[in-house]
């Protein structure tokens, strides 16, 4: 199984801005016994190599991947530090030349059919919808993917989910799992609030399972 149908059974992926490394393990911790063991680190604070690598090592069961990647320095600090995949809010053919280059599996964002077709065109298997909500929503991605269904490619909107829209999302059968800050956000870190944590990680649970009839 490769990575993106990993994240596809999952159907939700945590996306997380860690401020402090040492939050990493408890945080990765708090998402493991919330049923939901994977994370996209973004690399929009400095920690996120350092968090990267120690989620890698010491909870190698956890699926981690990369987000916010903007460069290809970044993408090759992402690898190192043993991410599966990456991803990013826009679309940047040097850095998924990069990606494809050191065998890091990329999901780019994209808004519109032409950066969807700059996606297609490097083989990329996923994209980011981003934003998702702001973009047009659950009507939008269903016109925008209409005449790529063909390609089998599959989606992961980001920004504006939350659990009283992933009913709309996950009903698509393009979108393979949403992309979302609200079941680790950034002040529930900074704020230790691991419990809480557990806790919406293991609804987010629930309710893809209810919204799949598992
Ligand atoms: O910064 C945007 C994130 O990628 C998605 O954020 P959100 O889930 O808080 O809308
Ligand atoms: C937008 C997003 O989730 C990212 O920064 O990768």
């Amino acid at each position: 199984m490769n990575i993106f149908d990993t994240l596809s059974n999952h159907g939700v992926v945590p996306v997380i801005a860690i401020d402090d490394a040492a939050d990493a393990i408890p945080l990765a911790d708090a998402l493991i016994a919330g049923g939901l063991p994977l994370a996209e680190i973004t690399f929009r604070t400095d920690a996120a190599s350092a968090i990267i690598k120690a989620i890698t090592n010491e909870r190698p069961d956890m699926i981690v991947g990369a987000g916010t990647v903007l460069t290809e320095a970044q993408a090759d600090a992402a690898l190192a530090a043993g991410s599966q995949f990456a991803l990013s809010p826009g679309i940047d053919a040097a850095v998924l030349a990069h990606a494809r280059k050191i065998g890091l599996p990329f999901a780019p964002g994209v808004m519109t059919p032409s950066e969807l077709q700059i996606a297609l065109r490097h083989g990329c298997e996923m994209v980011k919808f981003f934003p998702a909500m702001p973009a047009g929503g659950p009507a939008m991605l269903k016109n925008i993917s209409a005449p790529y269904a063909h390609t089998g490619i599959g989606f992961n909107p980001t920004g504006g989910v939350t659990p009283d829209n992933l009913a709309d999302w996950l009903s698509l059968p393009q979108v393979r799992a949403v992309g979302g800050t609200w079941i680790a956000t950034r002040d529930d870190i900074a704020a230790k609030n691991w419990d809480k944590i557990s806790q919406n990680a293991r609804a987010a649970v629930a309710r893809v399972q209810d919204i799949r009839g598992a």
